[in-house]
């Protein structure tokens, strides 16, 4: 008997029929209270689970008993509760490398677009504003060879240092737990701690996991250390960043703007003071969101989980202890 597997998340055909091939597949669309509820038995069943989004705690896991890998369509798992997966012999799969650079390039749009404020003058444009040529009020703020600090030079900071620097002529700066030789000779990144590289640069771009540690590490105190003129980038977690110290930081312009993918609640309610900022751009979470890469991270994700339920994990798992 093929080992049973939940896709919670409507896959590619292609992709789908590969699964079949492997396990006894049922397909739905989101970890709903009601899908939970009318899926609930085979949930029980379930070897393998695949999709995104959703929050995997002890309460969740609860319906899962059989389960032995769990495979995300996603770079991050901080919806996961890794230790109790661990201790209870559930292997998480991600999908990092697929969505690096589409990532990376998302994240140079908001550099751009916040700067340059291309939606603001694009609207004013759509509007009929345009009647005679462009004064001061129009105008933005160069990137080129401007200071562009990341936080977290992993994968995705890597990838967005290559672009400023390369393609930008922007000095680099990097803060992370360990110094990353290939970024200082790469890139002629500089290593800072947080607060200086918060007081010395001219774009702050976020690229950190979410966890115990990077919760709120940016807050009031760390927004009081930026230029008044700097640009803040988040395309991280949401909950890196204290939002409402942000609102009150761009309301009250000790910083220039923020462009923003990820938010503390998402989706990012329809009354939140940032949607009513002008020098805020903000995107709805859309970071890995092209036609080719998110085909790549499912395609991903479903080898991801035939190979560790099936094979050998050599990549991509979040707990390897658990299956060694
Ligand atoms: N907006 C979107 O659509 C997307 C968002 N993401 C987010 O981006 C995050 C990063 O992805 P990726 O680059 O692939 O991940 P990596 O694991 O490659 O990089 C993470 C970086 O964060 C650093 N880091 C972790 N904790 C801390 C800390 N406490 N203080 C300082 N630095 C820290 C790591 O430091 P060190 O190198 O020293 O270990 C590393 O440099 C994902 O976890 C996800 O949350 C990912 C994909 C899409
Ligand atoms: O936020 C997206 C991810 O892949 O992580």
């Amino acid at each position: 008997m093929k080992p049973v597997v939940v896709a919670y998340k409507t896959l590619p055909e292609d992709l789908r029929q590969r699964l079949d091939t492997h396990f006894a597949v049922t397909e739905f669309e989101g970890l709903s209270e009601e899908n939970c509820k009318k899926y609930a038995q085979v949930l029980q069943k379930a070897q393998g689970i695949i999709g995104s989004g959703g929050k995997f705690d002890k309460q969740q896991l609860n319906l899962l008993p059989s389960l032995k890998v769990a495979s995300t369509i996603s770079a991050g798992y901080d919806q996961f509760d890794v230790e109790e997966m661990s201790a209870r012999g559930i292997a998480l799969m991600h999908t990092p490398d697929a969505l690096t650079e589409t990532v990376a390039d998302l994240m140079m749009a908001l550099v751009l677009s916040t700067a340059r404020r291309v939606v603001d003058l694009a609207e004013r444009t759509k509007a009929g504003k345009w009647r005679d040529s462009v004064d001061p009020s129009w105008y933005g703020i160069d990137v080129h060879h401007k200071t562009l600090g990341i936080i977290g030079m992993g994968r995705i900071g890597m990838a967005l240092a290559q672009r400023a620097h390369g393609g930008f002529s922007m000095p680099v700066l990097y803060n992370a737990r360990h110094r990353h030789e290939q970024a200082e000779q790469r890139f002629n990144a500089g290593y800072r701690d947080v607060d200086s590289l918060l007081a010395e640069s001219d774009f702050v771009c976020i690229t950190l996991p979410l966890n115990e540690q990077t919760h709120h590490l940016i807050g009031r105190d760390q927004l009081a250390k930026m230029k008044p003129s700097a640009i803040l980038i988040n395309a991280g977690r949401g909950p890196v960043v204290d939002e409402e110290a942000l609102i009150d930081a761009l309301k009250n312009h000790r910083i220039h703007a923020a462009g923003l993918d990820v938010f503390e609640h998402e989706p990012l309610p329809a009354d939140s003071a940032l949607l009513r900022l002008p020098n805020v751009v903000a995107l709805p979470h859309v970071g890995s969101a092209t036609h080719e890469t998110r085909y790549d991270m499912a395609a991903t994700a479903v080898e991801n989980l035939i190979t560790a339920l099936t094979g050998k994990v050599e990549r991509n798992c979040v707990n390897p202890q658990v299956i060694q």
